[in-house]
């Protein structure tokens, strides 16, 4: 079992006027990761930012912290170069945004960079598994992208646990609404990468948040462990 509790604030509900702080001030906070969200207006019914401005975080955080760009837009080919060239770690992309997940995937290694797999609420987890041994990461979206702050669809976590049960040793991520509250469903259903965003950053003490979800988080893991 190679995988490992890691817990990436979603910088999407901070203030986005000094987004370079507050990338610090999370890693700063114990977060293992970055998870940055990339929305075109197009695939989702919102815009965030592009790679000017990964380039503009990666120059101001330095060279360690991962980012995961979580890529909600609708020409995912398009920003793979650019964001490979910005400083992205990996790349996430939507099964849905794509007819060509295979070429995709390849093209996003040759840059350098990991692979992530997003699949939204409608789309069924048999259709992200025949990609699951090509990719580093796969996210099960736990809202409907596009927003923070929205209500956890706990719905999701039997695709979690199925993933888990096909991919012992995968990267499993939740995106939406997760927080102390929803955590111990993430975790018993076996997700190990957790996205949090308004729970983290509009809380007054987001280390101990941080914390708090990366416990649960591993004492799932290790339960599992043991129990095989
Ligand atoms: O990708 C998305 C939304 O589309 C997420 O990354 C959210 O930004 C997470 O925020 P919370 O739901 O945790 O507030
Ligand atoms: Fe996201």
């Amino acid at each position: 079992m190679a995988y490992m509790a890691k817990i990436g604030p979603s910088i999407l509900s901070s203030n986005l006027s000094c987004l370079g702080r507050e990338c610090v001030r999370m890693m700063e906070c114990g977060a293992d990761y970055l998870h940055l969200d990339v929305m075109d207006g197009h695939f989702v019914p919102n815009i965030t930012f592009g790679h000017p401005m990964v380039e503009c975080l990666r120059k101001s955080v330095g060279q360690d912290p991962f980012f995961d760009m979580h890529m909600m837009v609708s020409r995912p080919e398009q920003w793979v170069k650019p964001m490979a060239a910005a400083g992205a770690s990996q790349y996430t992309f939507h099964l849905e945004a794509t007819t060509n997940p295979g070429n995709l995937i390849k093209e996003i290694r040759e840059s350098g960079m990991k692979v992530g797999l997003a699949i939204k609420p409608g789309t069924t987890v048999e259709e992200l598994a025949p990609w699951a041994n090509h990719i580093d990461m796969a996210l099960v979206m736990t809202v409907e992208p596009g927003f923070g702050g929205q209500k956890f669809m706990e719905d999701m976590m039997p695709k979690v646990s199925w993933l888990r049960s096909q991919f012992p040793s995968l990267d499993i991520e939740v995106d939406g609404g997760v927080g102390p509250d929803t955590i111990h469903k993430c975790a018993e259903a076996g997700a190990n990468m957790i996205v949090s965003g308004s729970a983290v950053i509009g809380s007054d003490d987001p280390r101990s948040v941080i914390s708090l979800l990366r416990t649960v988080v591993a004492e799932a893991i290790q339960k599992r462990s043991l129990d095989r």
